[in-house]
């Protein structure tokens, strides 16, 4: 039996290094009660209804700029990779500059091929030199992840980043970011029982200002579309919700 891993008191933060606890108001309205989240490397849903607060957590956790207010501590990453519900493409720059524009803004030197390379691997080659304006919504949607994947920062915040893609490729590019991302802390917001439950280790549902952890899918992520365990277990956590809705 291989012995249990012992880490010394004084190295949690090390191992658990990302998280958010307190209060979250907003305009003096408690938008979500006392809670804490902590988070380890690998991938972890917040799912919620429309309104519930998760993009508002995922801010907070951001350290970025929000209507309401974290009454609690933060742990964040120096730096992170965010991926935000609307796309924040640069309407004057073409597709290939959108995905450099965060090493560009940050004034790094981007990597041209890699852009060009994640460009392919979201299906988008051919379409470098184009705006985004004469995209389609999974196209823009498609670059926003393509310049997210440029990120190597350790924490990773994505909100509904596959929302707008049909359902072939909504897979396929849950399977790159999982990938690509692999080793890394993960937030993902979603909407979507089945995809929190095919990529997530741990699953927190937010309804009613409570956030509450939520049973994950035992096994090795990401789940197979057809896994007899993944269709059976949403079918199981969508009548959940829809009971407490
Ligand atoms: N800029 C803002 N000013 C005031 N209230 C806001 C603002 N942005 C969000 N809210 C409110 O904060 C609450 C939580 O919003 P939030 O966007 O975090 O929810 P969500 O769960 O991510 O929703 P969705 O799934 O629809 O994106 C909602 O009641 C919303 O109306």
């Amino acid at each position: 039996m291989a012995s249990p891993m012992i880490y010394p008191a004084n190295s949690v933060a090390e191992v658990d290094p990302y998280g958010l606890s307190g209060t979250i108001l907003l305009d003096g309205e408690t938008l979500i009660a006392p809670f804490t989240l902590s988070l380890q490397a690998g991938w972890t849903a917040l799912l919620g209804p429309s309104g519930s607060g998760k993009s508002t957590l995922l801010r907070l956790l951001g350290g970025l700029d929000c209507e309401a207010e974290l009454k609690g501590t933060r742990r964040g990453a120096e730096r992170i990779g965010w991926m935000a519900q609307s796309d924040l493409m640069q309407p004057r720059l073409s597709v290939l500059q959108n995905v450099m524009l965060i090493e560009m803004l940050a004034g790094r030197k981007p990597d041209r091929n890699r852009a060009r390379d994640l460009l392919a691997a979201v299906g988008l080659s051919g379409l470098e030199s184009r705006k985004p304006s004469a995209l389609s919504g999974g196209q823009r949607q498609r670059v926003a992840l393509a310049r997210t994947l440029m990120s190597d920062a350790e924490l990773i915040l994505l909100d509904e980043p596959f929302s707008a893609l049909d359902p072939a490729t909504r897979a396929t590019m849950q399977d790159l970011a999982f990938d690509q991302f692999a080793g890394r802390t993960v937030v993902l917001v979603t909407h979507d029982p089945a995809e929190a439950l095919r990529l997530c280790q741990t699953i927190w549902g937010l309804e009613d200002h409570q956030l509450q952890p939520l049973e994950p899918l035992a096994g090795t992520k990401p789940h197979d579309l057809a896994d007899p365990a993944l269709l059976a277990t949403t079918a199981r956590l969508l009548d959940d919700i829809r009971e407490s809705a």
